[in-house]
């Protein structure tokens, strides 16, 4: 099955992973306090305006992952003090669905205090807190449910999402709280120590 991009919240870790069918060519790259998805050297060119972007910022305390480029704005409001639920609400509402062939949805998650799950589509904004393992994802499981992902760290999110049985894998970011494993888990980009709070682990394609 084929479900898009997809993100997991534990909800003291989680996951955001890129599948793609279209722009298999992307990676994800660990700055200091955020990881970006990014065409590798030999992908196509292309215009199309929602294939990089920042997937998963840390902001003092909370973790922000999402698929577009409503991360930063999630992560900035929840930066200025919003309850993280408006931040999220907000500016989902505000970016809208992608304005693509598909009406691909925008996602979000986060992870703190209190975790949160979302996405706007077309025909919906949900946002809903998370106290037990969900998914939501930009095709088919445009609904957040719930989700058995057993892992304790960063790296085992990455991996665990990374090899998750649904079709067309490219690179996957795990996040985790109060964790301690920024080590890279495989393939070229390096993590790093995002904060005292949170850490982050890569797992990109071959
Ligand atoms: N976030 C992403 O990594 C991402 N990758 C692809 N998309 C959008 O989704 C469309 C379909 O892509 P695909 O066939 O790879 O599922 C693309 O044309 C693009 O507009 C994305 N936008 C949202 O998920």
């Amino acid at each position: 099955m084929y479900i898009g991009r997809f993100i997991v919240i534990g909800p003291d870790v989680g996951a955001y992973r890129v599948s793609s069918r279209s722009f298999p060519n992307r990676k994800a790259v660990a700055r200091d306090d955020a990881v970006t998805i990014a065409p590798t050297e030999d992908a196509p060119e292309t215009d199309n305006p929602y294939i990089s972007y920042n997937c998963a910022r840390i902001v003092g305390d909370a973790a922000v992952i999402g698929n577009g480029s409503q991360v930063d704005p999630i992560a900035e409001k929840i930066e200025l003090g919003y309850p993280v639920r408006d931040a999220l609400a907000e500016t989902l509402l505000a970016l809208d669905y992608e304005k693509d062939d598909y009406d691909t949805p925008r996602i979000a998650g986060t992870i703190g205090e209190e975790s949160y799950i979302g996405i706007v589509r077309r025909d919906a904004l949900l946002i809903e807190q998370v106290t037990e393992p969900a998914l939501v994802a930009t095709y088919e499981k445009n609904t957040p449910e719930p989700f058995a992902f057993r892992v304790e760290s960063a790296e085992e999110a990455a991996i665990a999402a990374y090899e998750l049985d649904f079709e067309h894998p490219v690179c996957s970011v795990g996040v985790a709280r109060n964790g301690r494993d920024a080590s890279d888990v495989e393939g070229d980009a390096s993590d790093s120590d995002a904060s005292d709070t949170f850490s982050f682990a890569i797992k990109n394609g071959n």
